[in-house]
């Protein structure tokens, strides 16, 4: 089988997907799964194109950096001994940071790699993982071509004022700008926004990315226009271990008072806050959602809370507000989130039906709603293996 494999590696997780190359790019993989829990207890699970489901305990120890690469040399191990006529044509991988240089997916090489390691200050829980990936395949494959797909290029439509910090000019010059993030996600969605929404696609729309990181984008005519992420993926909403925006003044306070220097605070800021930091239990939304603990409680209300209070800040940077989507784990399977922002934005003309919105269905506004409000679940690694093909076609 030939095929392109898709990676996206996090800072725990592995995710790859083997997309067949014929017939046709159909866009569903023959195989996706994931290595989760690296740093732990990795654990290798996916499935195939007739649902068959595989698991089994990935060997991998020492620190976190070498477990990574252990579960990488793992997952090779396991596609091919579970594959003994794949044949691998290309590889995409999912690169979150592509700073002011990268707009568009590219070819990756040597000098690419090299100035994407730049950027790893920048999304210290992403960006080294990401690369190592692509290292790893090179080393292992290394005729195989590799495309690198940002998380940044899609938000590279957004106006100058969109992007700016009110920062001294020589700063910003040098590149501390909003880029965003999860563009994938985004144009994954925006493309099938038409069949769900109509013509409110080119209106004033808002996608609601809730994962284990989360932020939101607000389009028109399906382009980027504002984001809540900005120079890095820790701005915005709060997300599961990230406290997303905070009084920089908080962080002078701890540096001052509590002598936290640059690695205490990059751990307080991306591991140890948002959902897992304020209930204390968990910064996995399902855990929270079960729990009867008062600290669960609050932890989902403030999550939800800081939505609703973004979703006003980019309607106004939108323009107004015509659809409401939502994606990503928790915006596809958690309806009483969906529920409680809905609520929080009634003002705004977002009425949903409790029933569909039980049901997951894909739209579930109520039929006196004046804003669409949808459910569309991501696949960012659909979006990769198509940028991938498409590159790769055209450079021949
Ligand atoms: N059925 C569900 N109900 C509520 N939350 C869910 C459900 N399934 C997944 N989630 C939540 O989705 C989040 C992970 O989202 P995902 O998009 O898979 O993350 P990642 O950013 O790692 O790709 C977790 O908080 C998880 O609890
Ligand atoms: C950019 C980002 O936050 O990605 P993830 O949701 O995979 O953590
Ligand atoms: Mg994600």
């Amino acid at each position: 089988m030939k095929a392109v494999l898709v990676i996206n590696a996090g800072s725990s997780s592995l995710k790859f997907a083997l997309f067949p190359t014929e017939p046709e790019l159909a866009g569903s993989p023959a195989l996706s799964g994931q290595i989760e829990g690296i740093g732990a207890t990795p654990q290798l699970s996916a499935k195939d194109a007739h649902g068959e489901r595989y698991h089994e305990a990935v060997k991998a120890s020492g620190s976190q950096n070498e477990q990574h690469r252990d579960a990488l040399n793992h997952l090779f191990g396991w596609l091919s001994a579970h594959n003994p006529n794949l044949d691998i044509v290309a590889a995409g991988h999912r690169i979150v940071h592509g700073g002011e240089l990268y707009s568009a997916p590219v070819q990756l090489n040597e000098f690419v790699l090299r100035d994407l390691d730049g950027f790893i200050p920048l999304a210290p829980l992403h960006q080294p993982h990401n690369l190592r990936a692509v290292r790893a395949v090179a080393t292992l494959m290394p005729d195989v071509p590799q495309v690198g797909c940002f998380d940044t290029a899609f938000h590279r439509s957004q106006p100058a004022l969109a992007q700016a910090y009110a920062l001294p000019r020589a700063i910003s010059a040098e590149g501390v700008k909003r880029y965003g993030f999860h563009g994938l996600s985004y144009d994954y969605v925006a493309r099938k926004l038409p069949d769900v929404i109509g013509e409110r696609s080119r209106g004033a729309v808002l996608i609601a990315h809730l994962g284990n990181g989360a932020s939101m984008c607000a389009l028109r005519d399906g382009k980027s226009v504002a984001s809540t992420m900005g120079f890095t993926a820790v701005e915005g909403l709060m997300m599961g271990t990230r406290t997303g925006s905070l009084d920089p003044g908080v962080m002078l306070y701890l540096m001052e008072q509590k002598g936290m220097d640059v690695k205490a605070l990059t751990n307080l800021l991306y591991k140890e806050s948002g959902l897992l930091g304020v209930s204390g239990i968990s910064q996995d939304m399902r855990t929270l959602l079960a729990s009867n603990a008062r600290e669960a409680r609050e932890a989902v209300d403030l999550f939800c809370y800081r939505i609703a209070r973004e979703i006003g800040s980019l309607a106004a940077a939108a323009g107004g507000l015509d659809a409401l989507v939502f994606t990503g784990g928790i915006g596809e399977h958690a309806a009483p989130v969906r529920e409680q922002v809905a609520k929080l934005s009634a003002w705004l003309g977002v009425t949903i039906d409790a029933s569909a919105n039980a049901a997951h269905a894909t739209r579930i506004d109520a039929p006196d709603s004046r804003v669409a409000v949808a459910v569309i679940p991501t696949n960012e690694e659909g979006m990769i293996a198509r940028y991938t093909v498409d590159l790769l076609a055209h450079a021949h």
